[in-house]
């Protein structure tokens, strides 16, 4: 098996607070690892030492090793820009600029160096096809992507990740905002963009994490307590606090 991400022994701590307690785990490649367990048990602070977000938090400090690719992303002299191109997140709440569907996308390859209007135009429309947007704004893309729905929102999301060329995608709740339907196109785009990248999503709904996930993680007051496929931790977890979480006893 290829890992893309391997965590050892990662401790997180919020000033005193120790957030996270020696968390291993190793992330296959082009698989996708859900993190549940109940509120406040460290899965976004976890979510968000993979590409270092918790760097810009005051008396933040991180312990132990994560590897990308082998190379410790913690190491002094990694550029912390190219770093978040290469891992990218999706967060709770849609969060578009507010500036044309157009350029939403063509934000990030022009931070980037990128002003070829024929090839920002290919990205844009490669990025919103692969993101499952194009067909629902293809005669829109220079009106403003604030009036797009909540799931369009998320999806334009995704396709401005994309945009930069990202290996690994990082998803916090991407559908705690969103109806049903939306819902579902982004459990669908998920399950279709694994071929070409390593996702890791924390989501509340065991549900979702049964339907869209080939890995998932339990977490319970910043210990990562199991990890297996997806199939083994829903139908036979080996730790009672797994056991009890997802057949609703607590949480
Ligand atoms: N910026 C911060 N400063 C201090 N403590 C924090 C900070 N962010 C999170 N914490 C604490 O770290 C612990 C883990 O929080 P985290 O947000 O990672 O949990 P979570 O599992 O993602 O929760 P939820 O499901 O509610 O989003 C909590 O006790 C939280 O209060």
């Amino acid at each position: 098996m290829n890992y893309k991400i391997q965590v050892s022994k990662l401790k997180l701590y919020y000033g005193d607070v120790l957030a996270l307690k020696k968390v291993s785990i190793d992330i296959a490649e082009n698989s996708v690892l859900a993190l549940i367990g109940p509120s406040g048990c460290g899965k976004s602070t976890f979510l968000k030492t993979l590409n270092r977000m918790n760097d810009l938090i005051e008396g933040v400090k991180i312990e132990g090793e994560i590897l990308l690719d082998g190379e410790n992303i913690y190491h002094p002299k990694v550029d912390i820009v190219m770093l978040r191109k290469r891992v990218g997140m999706v967060f709770q709440r849609p969060n578009p600029f507010p500036m044309s569907i157009y350029d939403n996308i063509a934000f990030g390859p022009r931070i980037h160096g990128l002003n070829d209007r024929a090839r920002l135009d290919q990205i844009v429309e490669k990025s919103l096809t692969d993101a499952v947007l194009w067909e629902e704004v293809k005669d829109r893309l220079h009106s403003s992507a604030m009036g797009l729905s909540g799931g369009q929102q998320q999806r334009l999301c995704i396709a401005r990740l994309l945009a930069v060329e990202p290996e690994i995608l990082l998803m916090d709740e991407p559908c705690s905002a969103l109806d049903p339907i939306s819902t579902m196109k982004i459990e669908e785009l998920v399950t279709e963009l694994k071929t070409n990248y390593t996702i890791v999503m924390v989501t509340h709904n065991m549900q979702q994490a049964a339907r869209v996930s080939d890995y998932t993680g339990f977490f319970l007051s910043g210990d990562l307590v199991e990890h297996d496929k997806t199939d083994a931790i829903f139908t036979r977890p080996q730790d009672k606090r797994t056991e009890d979480y997802i057949t609703g006893r607590f949480g």
